[in-house]
């Protein structure tokens, strides 16, 4: 099945988009006439610079308000269709799309509408050109596919066919099945479009804030599904009209569209096995089974400091590396490595973010499979030659440049093998598990990141969180394996002012700027942290007021969480206690997490609370405080 993708799609100038299109993988596009009338190149010149690129041209677009019309508009209306198919055989385009009216003088009625393009497809004809009409959201007339179908199958030349756009069928809440009526070779050409689900004016969300597919809120996989059981077998295409993408980097936009694209027909593929188009085969999603390990860069008196906190959480180090500078540190199923070599990946991450987390190991059903589905997508592979004895160990690259390793059970005896450690680790202060990590980027990175993680891997998305700085708003997406095995958090910053954008700034980008661990019995858990000297994010008394006001919590047991500085939150599946360790320098920190019963959340109500308490710790610099 052919992959294109719309012009408008991608920021820079036409050359800047077709190189990324290309470099991305794409197989076409779908010129859009602006993109031709601002570049200075000749129509033939564009055609052939299109095609060095290995592009083909799918669809010429657009081409408004054209049915309806009366009188002269009528006439002055094939004259422009007439002129633009001059311009499409210069180019080397065959498909045109004409989008249903909004011209006010337009009138109504299907039979008017079939009749003009009728007219139109026997124009098209004549030059071996094909029309393919698209009912925008907001058409005058025409608003809905199905209307669009019923003008083109009254038209009934075979010249003239549907586009259907999935952005104009879900935005109106329109029921996709309907598609798997039209007759397969009846469709055109399709255009995907995702898009969050924000109540509001349909043109303003269409131009605005399409995204793609798997990015937004609405059922495209249903949508491609019904318009490949109708026998569709011609090219998917995106057209995403995004600000921020057309603000973003080419490469970046056109790489998370192609993977996006590939997600959606290996999706489409599972959920509708007989369908005649032949999608690419990429191996599932793998299932999430755990974090087998959380890495960290660091050296020296840093080290050190990392090291006294690790402690004071209930870890010991149970193993070093037999060939590098390289710690085990490990608690419950926890494992934490601590890496002080300078020459390898590790050492130039230390040396760019300071102590940072450097790679994290998933625990994955099937490495090998795991990494061909993310080479599929799109992801960069990373290989860093064994030392003696270590495994070659399946990874790419995250968020920042850090790394994700990828384990399976081929690779249970790495700690063995390479740190003399068989076992679990102690049960310290009842550490057991990973909780989540959080992930710090800015705001536009956002889409991209939640991408990556929910094409490449077994995840999904909860609803994205408000989160309130002092200084500014943080958005937050959290993103976990069906079982929780394996949870992100991504939190994107919009302003260097707030704990997440400052926390940025001064790492440098390091990709991770908290780690949560799973505790079975938080007071417990405080208590052998208070014995071990651990100092906790301090929580004013005001906090533990209004808890008492909002839930019904026995004094006594408000009293132990305000002494340990426990915050908590509840909904209707079960509680969640969090305790926050004082930021480390960087501002990297430690979370403590209890859930009981279904609670799935992260305490999102909690966090202006702890970003204010950790502000008046630590005030970010040039903005004095108190
Ligand atoms: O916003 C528009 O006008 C517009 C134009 C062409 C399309 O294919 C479309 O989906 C929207
Ligand atoms: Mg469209």
């Amino acid at each position: 099945m052919k992959t294109c993708i719309a012009t408008v799609s991608i920021s820079g100038t036409l050359s800047e988009k077709l190189e990324a299109i290309s470099a991305a993988g794409f197989d076409g596009i779908e010129i859009f006439e602006q993109d031709f009338i601002t570049d200075s190149g000749s129509a033939r010149d564009v055609g052939k610079r299109i095609r060095d690129q290995g592009l083909s041209i799918d669809l010429f677009q657009p081409f408004r308000d054209f049915e309806g019309l009366p009188g002269a508009l009528r006439a002055k209306a094939i004259d422009r269709a007439e002129r633009k198919f001059d311009l499409m055989q210069e180019l080397g385009a065959e498909l045109m799309l004409v989008c249903s009216s909004v011209h006010p003088k337009a009138l109504g009625g299907i039979e008017r509408a079939a009749e003009d393009l009728r007219a139109l497809g026997e124009r098209a004809a004549a030059r071996g050109l094909r029309i393919g009409y698209e009912a925008l959201a907001w058409g005058r007339f025409v608003n809905d596919h199905r209307d669009a179908w019923e003008i083109v199958r009254r038209a009934d030349h075979p010249n003239l066919g549907i586009i259907l756009d999935s952005f104009h069928t879900l935005g109106r809440n329109l029921d996709p099945t309907s598609i798997r009526q039209i007759p397969g070779d009846r469709i055109f050409f399709v255009q995907m479009a995702d898009a969050p689900r924000i109540d509001m004016d349909l043109l303003y969300w269409s131009r605005h804030f399409r995204n793609m597919p798997g990015e937004g809120d609405l059922p495209v996989t249903d949508f491609l599904r019904a318009v490949l059981a109708a026998g569709y077998t011609g090219p998917v295409s995106l057209e995403i009209f995004n600000d921020q993408f057309r603000g973003g980097s080419p490469r970046t936009i056109a790489r998370d569209g192609y993977r996006s694209l590939v997600t959606l027909l290996d999706d489409v593929r599972r959920a509708e096995p007989e369908v005649r188009a032949d999608l690419p085969v990429i191996p599932p999603r793998q299932r999430l089974e755990g974090t087998a390990f959380v890495e960290f860069a660091t050296r020296g008196a840093e080290g050190d400091t990392l090291r006294s906190q690790l402690t004071a959480l209930g870890f010991v180090e149970t193993g070093r590396h037999l060939a590098k500078a390289i710690t085990l540190w490990q608690q419950g199923d926890i494992r934490i490595v601590l890496n002080e070599e300078e020459g390898d990946f590790a050492g130039s991450a230390f040396n760019m973010h300071g102590t940072s987390v450097c790679d994290i190991g998933i625990s994955v059903a099937s490495s090998a499979e795991t990494l061909a589905r993310a080479t599929a997508l799109g992801a960069t592979g990373f290989a860093q030659s064994p030392a003696v004895g270590q495994l070659d160990i399946p990874a790419i690259r995250g968020l920042g440049g850090g790394l994700l390793h990828f384990l399976d059970e081929r690779h249970a005896s790495v700690w063995r093998d390479e740190f003399g450690v068989d076992r679990s680790g102690p049960r310290g202060a009842g550490l057991v598990s990973v909780d989540h990590i959080a992930q710090t980027m800015t705001y536009d990175e956002m889409l991209s990141w939640s991408l990556f993680y929910s094409s490449l891997l077994g995840m999904s998305k909860a609803p994205m969180v408000d989160v309130i700085d002092p200084d500014g708003l943080v958005r937050s997406q959290a993103l976990a394996a069906p079982d929780g095995a394996f949870r992100v958090t991504l939190n994107g910053a919009e302003t260097h002012r707030t704990v997440a954008g400052s926390f940025l700034a001064s790492s440098f980008g390091a990709p991770v700027q908290h780690i949560a661990f799973a505790t079975e019995d938080m007071f417990a858990t405080a208590r052998a942290f208070a014995a071990a000297g651990f100092e906790a994010l301090p929580i004013p008394g005001n906090y533990y007021h209004d808890l008492a006001a909002r839930f019904d919590i026995a004094p006594a047991e408000l009293a132990r969480m305000q002494r340990h500085n426990i915050l908590y939150d509840e909904d209707e599946t079960g509680t969640f206690r969090q305790l926050y360790s004082r930021p480390a320098a960087g501002g990297l920190f430690f979370e403590i997490v209890e859930r009981t019963g279904g609670y799935s959340g992260y305490g999102a109500p909690n966090s202006p609370f702890r970003i204010a308490a950790q502000k008046r710790l630590a005030p970010p610099k040039g903005l004095p405080r108190d």
